[in-house]
Formats: structure tokens, C-alpha cells, sequence
């Protein structure tokens, strides 16, 4: 890559600077590299970092109310923000100072006077890295086929999930999600079209999961489950409703069906994490629904209540 090589994919940069004129350099100096939005104090700052989850921060030292290093502290310790690199751009130019915004996360440091081709050099950089980091983390973390989660990345959020939720005492959902008589519609349509129909199956799970927090995952095979925080055991029962409408929807022929269509079946429990419930017996409880769903025959949903989860669970 030469140093004016093109970025690849679009690129979201956030500039927050209580100088409208260095604003206004910065930007000026960026503008091709991507979308700029900017901000001129901190609060507003996080604002615009927790809506627009940009890629790059360039982040000014020195401003009043809240300053740089506040700043970045808290970008850094909320999930939806972290994930953004920070460049911190500082007219303090000492070792101390340079070493204070890499201890508090910042990824790089430029000085004021700004000079263009060394702002555009060290920007260039990180969105590359930014990208190449996304790029990894579609790898490990997404399904090839269908393009959603996948299970190990779901294992992985089920985990701080219920621990986030123990903390705060609040309630955490899951839905187990099978597609019925899946083996008769390979068997009679082909396994290209078997797997035109995961991916349609998946692309309308997701568009129904559309609350922050909330994600669908493929599980294995034909079953897919979601995660869904800060839901009540009847808004999970009236969400996996959803679901079965969704496919059900969709209207792809299945003539080996009963129901002549693709259908999905459903297990879906909702309860707040306990010291005595286990995440294991969540997903085990929660699968037992799934297959109430399929032994009463299919094209439904079961909710596992609470309660039913603890009498369940020695
Ligand atoms: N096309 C395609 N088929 C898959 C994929 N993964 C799993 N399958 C198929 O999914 C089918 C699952 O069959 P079963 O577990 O018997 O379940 P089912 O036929 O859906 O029956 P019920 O769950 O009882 O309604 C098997 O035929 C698998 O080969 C995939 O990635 N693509």
C-alpha cells in the first residue's frame, strides 16, 4: 500500500474539538478518506460515538467541561464505543503527555501545529488497521452462508450477557429456532436450494430482531437461536409468535410439508440470571421448548416460564 493508495471500504471519522478551526483543518484535510462529523465538546462528542460507532476519533487534549482523556475514558468503557480507535491531536507535545493518551487507549497522537501529510499518513493507517480488524472479526465471528453470527461468537455474547444481566438484575431471553422437515426439502429440492432457503430463513429471523442488543445467530445446520435482553417471558412468547408469522410469510413451497410451506418451530424462555440458574440450563431448557414445539406439531412456538425453569433445573 503506498501512503495515497485508496481506502477500501467507506470510513467513518469523528473529530471532536472545541476549536471550530482546527475543526474545520482537520476536516478539510480528511475529507476524501471518508465521512466526517464532528463535535465541539466532549458530552456531545460521546453522543455522536455511541450513534454513528465511527471507525476513527480524532480526539482533542485540551477543552473545557470535559476534557481528552475524560473523554476517551469513557468511550473505552462503553461497549458500543470502544471499538473505535482514537487519535488524540494536542498541542502538548511532551513524552508525558504522549504516554498518558496511549495508557488511556488511544491508538496514536498528533501535535498541533497540525501538518497535512503526516495528519493523512497516521490517519490512513488506522483505517486500514480498523478495516483489517473488521475483515478478521467477520471471519471468526459470522456464518458463511447465511452471513449471521455464528455459534461460537453467540457462545461468547450468551456468556457476558447473563453475567451483565445477573449484575443489573435484569431479565434475559433466548429462542431456539428449527426449520421443519428440513431433511424432506434437501431431499426433494436439492441442496442449493436448501441453502437458498437458510439464507432466507436467516435474512427474515433478523430483519424480526430488531431491538439494540438483540441478535440471531446460526446455531448448526437448520437451527438458529437469538439472544434477547431486557424481555419479559410474554413479550419473548409474543416474539417468537413473530417468528413462525415470518417464515410462514415468506411462502416457500414445501411440499413435503403438511403445512405445504416452509415453517419454523420455536422454543423461546425468558428469566433473570440467578446464582442458581446456569447459562447451560437456559440453552438446555430453552431447547426443550424447541422440541415441545416439534413434538406437538411444528410450525408453533413454547415458552419455558420461569418458574417451570427452576422446577426443571435440579
Ligand atoms: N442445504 C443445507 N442443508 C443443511 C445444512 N446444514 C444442515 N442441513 C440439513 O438439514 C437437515 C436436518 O434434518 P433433521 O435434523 O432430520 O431435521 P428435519 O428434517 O428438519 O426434521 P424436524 O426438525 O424434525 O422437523 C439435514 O438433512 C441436513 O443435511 C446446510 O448448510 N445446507
Amino acid at each position: 500500500m503506498t501512503t495515497d493508495s485508496p481506502i477500501e471500504e467507506p470510513c467513518s471519522i469523528l473529530i471532536i474539538d472545541d476549536s471550530p478551526t482546527a475543526v474545520r483543518m482537520l476536516a478539510d484535510m480528511l475529507k476524501d478518506l471518508g465521512h466526517i462529523t464532528f463535535a465541539t465538546n466532549g458530552e456531545a462528542g460521546l453522543k455522536f460515538a455511541q450513534e454513528i460507532q465511527p471507525q476513527l476519533i480524532l480526539l482533542d487534549v485540551e477543552m473545557p467541561s470535559m476534557n481528552g482523556y475524560e473523554v476517551c475514558q469513557r468511550l473505552k468503557a462503553n461497549p458500543t464505543t470502544s471499538e473505535s480507535a482514537v487519535i488524540f491531536v494536542t498541542s502538548d507535545s511532551t513524552m508525558e503527555s504522549e504516554i498518558k493518551a496511549l495508557e488511556m487507549g488511544a491508538v496514536d497522537f498528533i501535535t498541533k501545529p497540525l501538518n497535512q501529510p503526516v495528519v493523512r499518513a497516521r490517519v490512513r493507517t488506522q483505517l486500514k488497521l480498523s478495516q483489517q480488524a473488521a475483515a478478521l472479526s467477520r471471519l471468526v465471528n459470522r456464518d458463511e452462508l447465511t452471513g449471521l453470527y455464528n455459534r461460537r461468537y453467540f457462545n461468547e455474547v450468551i456468556e457476558s450477557e447473563f453475567q451483565r444481566l445477573r449484575r443489573q438484575e435484569l431479565s434475559l431471553g433466548l429462542a431456539f429456532i428449527d426449520i421443519d422437515h428440513f431433511k424432506k426439502f434437501n431431499d426433494r429440492y436439492g441442496h442449493q436450494e436448501g441453502d437458498r432457503c437458510l439464507q432466507k430463513v436467516a435474512s427474515s429471523l433478523n430483519n424480526a430482531t430488531l431491538r439494540s442488543g438483540e441478535l440471531v445467530a446460526r446455531y448448526g445446520g437448520e437451527e438458529f437461536v437469538a439472544v434477547l435482553p431486557h424481555i419479559s417471558i410474554d413479550q419473548v412468547a409474543i416474539y417468537g409468535e413473530k417468528l413462525c408469522k415470518a417464515i410462514s410469510d415468506c411462502g416457500i413451497i414445501h411440499q413435503d410439508s403438511e403445512f405445504g410451506i416452509v415453517t419454523i418451530s420455536v422454543g423461546v424462555t425468558a428469566a433473570i440470571p440467578t446464582s442458581t440458574i446456569s447459562v447451560h440450563q437456559l440453552i438446555k431448557e430453552t431447547d426443550k421448548a424447541l422440541y415441545a414445539s416439534k413434538s406437538t406439531g411444528r410450525n408453533r412456538c413454547t415458552t419455558w416460564a420461569h418458574s417451570e425453569l427452576n422446577n426443571n433445573s435440579t
